[in-house]
């Protein structure tokens, strides 16, 4: 029997990413639309953007400043983020984050870490009771001496579920509809189970029960929404391992694409990439125990090994990185000037582990992490990765 209710689905934020994950999502609730609304609310950040003349879309008349959200709405593409990709006609961009969520029992959050926070607490008493919610953000949140995860933050701050999705996602790529994977992670407490665990959410005592009629959130549910047939989707339990990941890869893309960008070839960048995956497993088992973490998920998932492959080969943050060698000008200048307004991540993310690594003197345990933040600072230079990676003795897992 059919389900009575519909679950609709509001993807915050429409950046590179957040634009190509919302069309996925699209064209899925289109396809089904006997579980899902088929009409998707994107929360746009309102800007005003100009067509370039190498628009497709420009004529002498679009020419000037005009609302970001207007031309998504009118031309089906996010011309400033995922230019030349056709955005699904039951996609609808919306500048205000309130009406984007109003009702929605599905939320996607799908934006720079730097503004995830902010746009939670303004979030705080607008939101169903019952949603359920899935954070795409590759990054850590570091107050004083504590790290967490965006899934923790998002649940803690409204008092939801929140699984993650991760991967090898170069978000162009999965906008021209070339195949990858991705891993969803995904394991909320039972709805009458107290959430004691701390590898189930904080913030709330008990999950509050989607009401009679809806079908539930489960792994069939978000592979429905998720699953394409360019876009595999493999769902599972380590929530924590599964973000993680995604933050910590960014940091290590960075020292490839230093060493790239030097000039040293691939078995440079293997070193570099074999160090970071080891600290990025040794930090999840040091710092998340009793987050149910995996070295598996680090290893064998699309959300590990793989995304840390894509990302020192094709990402932003290793081409930034890579050119801010080759042209010896900062690497916040790149992004400036090659991103047109999308972020690094690995910068922050960098000096965020950074602080946190040092409030518990752990630095020296995590050569690779520690160097790349001296780069970043000034204090070393990246043609001295070779040694600074080896002042300490291989990491232990
Ligand atoms: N781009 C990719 O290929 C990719 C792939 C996988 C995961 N990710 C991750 O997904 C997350 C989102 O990345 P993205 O590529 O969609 O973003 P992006 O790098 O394209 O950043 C631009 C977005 O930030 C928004 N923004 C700017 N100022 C803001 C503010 N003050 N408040 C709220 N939003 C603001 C802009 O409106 C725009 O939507 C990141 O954590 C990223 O690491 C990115
Ligand atoms: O372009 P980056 O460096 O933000 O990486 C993009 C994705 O995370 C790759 O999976």
């Amino acid at each position: 029997m059919a389900p009575e209710k519909r679950h609709k689905v509001t993807v915050v934020g429409s950046g590179n990413w957040g634009s190509a994950i919302a069309k996925i999502i699209a064209e899925n609730t289109r396809d089904h639309p006997d579980v899902f609304e088929p009409l998707v609310q994107m929360w746009v950040f309102e800007e005003e953007f100009t067509l370039p003349p190498t628009s497709k879309h420009y004529n002498g008349s679009s020419a000037g400043p005009q609302k970001l959200t207007g031309l998504i709405n009118h031309y089906h593409e996010n011309v400033k983020y995922l230019p030349g990709i056709r955005l699904p006609d039951n996609l609808h961009a919306n500048s205000s984050l309130h009406d984007a969520v109003k009702d929605s029992t599905i939320l996607i959050f799908n934006l720079p870490h730097q503004f995830i926070a902010r746009t939670c607490d303004d979030l705080i008493g607008r939101i169903v009771p019952y949603a359920r919610a899935i954070s795409c953000i590759k990054g850590v949140a570091v107050s004083a001496d504590n790290v967490s995860l965006f899934s923790d933050v998002i649940s803690e701050k409204l008092g939801i579920y929140c699984g993650a999705l991760s991967g090898a996602n170069i978000a162009n790529e999965i906008g021209m509809e070339k195949f990858s994977e991705t891993t969803i992670a995904y394991d909320p407490p039972s709805e009458d189970e107290e959430s004691t665990s701390s590898s189930k959410p904080a913030g709330h005592s008990k999950l509050t029960p989607i009401p009679h009629g809806y079908p539930t959130v489960d792994a069939k549910i978000l592979k429905t929404l998720f699953h394409r047939q360019y876009f595999h989707v493999r769902i599972v339990s380590d929530v924590a391992a599964t973000s993680l990941a995604g933050a910590l890869k960014n940091v290590v893309a960075l020292a490839a694409g230093w060493v790239i960008g030097l000039g040293w070839g691939d078995n440079a960048k293997a070193a570099i990439m074999r160090v970071g995956l080891l600290e990025m497993v040794k930090f999840g088992h040091m710092f998340f125990k009793g987050h149910g973490i995996r070295t598996e998920t680090f290893t064998e998932e699309s959300a590990g090994v793989a995304d840390l492959i894509t990302s020192c080969s094709g990402g932003r943050n290793f081409r930034c990185a890579q050119m801010s060698i080759q042209r010896n000008v900062p690497i916040k200048e790149v992004e400036r000037t090659e991103l047109n307004g999308q972020s690094l991540q690995g910068i922050g993310t960098s000096y965020e582990i950074n602080s946190f690594l040092k409030a518990h003197g752990k630095e020296a345990e995590f050569p690779l992490f520690t160097a790349v933040y001296e780069i970043l600072e000034g204090k070393a230079e990246a043609k001295d990765l070779p040694d600074l990676i080896e002042r300490d003795p291989a990491p232990k897992l």
